[in-house]
């Protein structure tokens, strides 16, 4: 105890950085990093050991690989680390920091009934009264998803401005500028049906923003991973492989490497749900592995388990954990229980991942249902 007091309270100054990939002047390992984090994240490690860093312009990023490691980040020095990386898009936002990723694109296959039952049942705890029925629902629906996906294309961008803060004044790629324009077109004219200002800010609000597309994501990959006998889905294509940035309030220490204050801290989920020290036959399907620890709290991703992560830990550890595991649940027993689905003539299963703020499917499943129960009555 004394030891691992005094080991986090040491003096930082003397202490090395973690160990990581040489970095360009000026842009630092921008050039090399590539769009799939994850993969990218995952094979770096192999090369720099479970805590490495990198640069992005001038700034300091590290990635945290190992449930070991992890538990110090977000138990440990939970309290330090509480803090997310505003980036300039999100700061446009009016919920500032508390902005959260969405979809790239909406897509009308198993995603989009899935968005529009997670968004109804968002949305009714948030307005009481208000569904996504009939022809107004739809439209409604519709200007939302707009709304939601514009301004998460904008907050995927990566942004000059978050690695050269000192060039943040130029907007060089007109983030900012676009971040306003489309937060702007959302206060247009107000009628019954359309959205106004308040009820757009409420709804990019952390739960709507978090709530929809994370739900959305799983239930495509449980479908697919279903409909090829898969059922694993939380821990071979966890929604977000690499947890939204945490970033230190104060110098520290981990794994004694000095992690500075207001440096960018990845937790890379995805090598800690497909690592062999973790995981027996890690891709293997073997739902009983979890059966197995029934009642024992010993997969209960709420608690001390580093080990699978799906919806974070620490005090950042996700607050709608209720509302998707009964959704999730929900939509999955809905779908599954009442069609039989197929994919269309010709198609392959295609599980490829596309790395955006969650990891999507890269070709969105479209699959056909069946009618499985007897009476057409029972649809209704
Ligand atoms: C399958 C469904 C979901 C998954 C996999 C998921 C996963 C996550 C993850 C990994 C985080 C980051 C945690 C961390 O950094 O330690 C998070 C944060 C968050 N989630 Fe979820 N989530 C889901 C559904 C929801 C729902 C339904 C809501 C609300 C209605 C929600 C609200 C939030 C909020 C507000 C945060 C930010 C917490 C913070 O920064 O303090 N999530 N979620």
């Amino acid at each position: 105890m004394f030891v691992s007091w005094h080991k986090l309270t040491l003096s930082t100054t003397s202490l090395p950085l973690p160990p990581g990939p040489y970095s360009l002047p000026i842009v630092g390992y921008l050039p090399f990093l590539g769009r799939d984090l994850h993969t990218k994240f995952t094979n770096m490690a192999h090369t720099y050991g479970p805590i490495f860093k990198f640069y992005l312009g001038s700034k300091l990023h590290v990635v945290i690989n190992t449930p070991e490691l992890a538990k110090v980040v977000v138990r440990d020095l939970d309290d330090t680390f509480a803090n997310r990386d505003l980036t300039v898009a999100a700061s446009v936002n009016p919920m500032e920091a508390k902005i959260w990723p969405f979809p790239r694109t909406m897509r009308r296959g198993v995603a989009y009934i899935a968005f529009l039952t997670e968004a109804n049942v968002i949305t009714r705890m948030v307005w009481d009264d208000t569904t996504y029925k009939g022809e107004q629902g739809i439209r409604v629906g519709a200007e939302l998803q707009t709304v939601v996906s514009n301004v998460t294309k904008i907050l995927e961008q990566p942004n000059l401005s978050d690695f050269f803060p000192t060039l943040a004044w130029f907007d060089l790629q007109g983030v900012e500028r676009n971040m306003k324009k489309e937060l702007k077109k959302s206060q247009g004219p107000n009628d019954a049906t359309s959205l106004n200002i308040i009820q757009v800010k409420t709804l990019l609000s952390d739960f709507m923003l978090a709530g929809t597309h994370t739900t959305t994501t799983l239930i495509e990959w449980a479908m697919a991973n279903i409909m090829r006998n898969h059922k694993e889905t939380f821990r071979l294509n966890p929604v977000s492989p690499v947890l939204i940035p945490r970033v230190p309030s104060k110098d520290c220490v981990v794994d004694g490497y000095k992690i500075p204050k207001d440096c960018v801290v990845f937790l890379n989920v995805l090598s800690i749900h497909r690592n062999p020290r973790y995981w027996d036959n890690l891709l293997e399907f073997n739902p009983e592995r979890f059966l197995a620890n029934e009642g024992t709290n010993k997969w209960d991703y709420s608690r001390n388990n580093l080990k699978f992560v799906p919806f974070g830990s620490g005090r950042r550890l996700c607050p709608g954990i209720p509302l998707a595991e009964k959704m999730q649940m929900f939509i999955l027993a809905s779908l599954l229980h009442s069609f039989d689905w197929s994919l269309p003539e010709g198609e392959e299963h295609d599980l490829s991942e596309s790395f955006g703020l969650t990891l999507k499917k890269s070709k969105p499943l479209i699959a056909v249902p069946y009618q499985r129960l007897p009476d057409k009555s029972l649809y209704m």
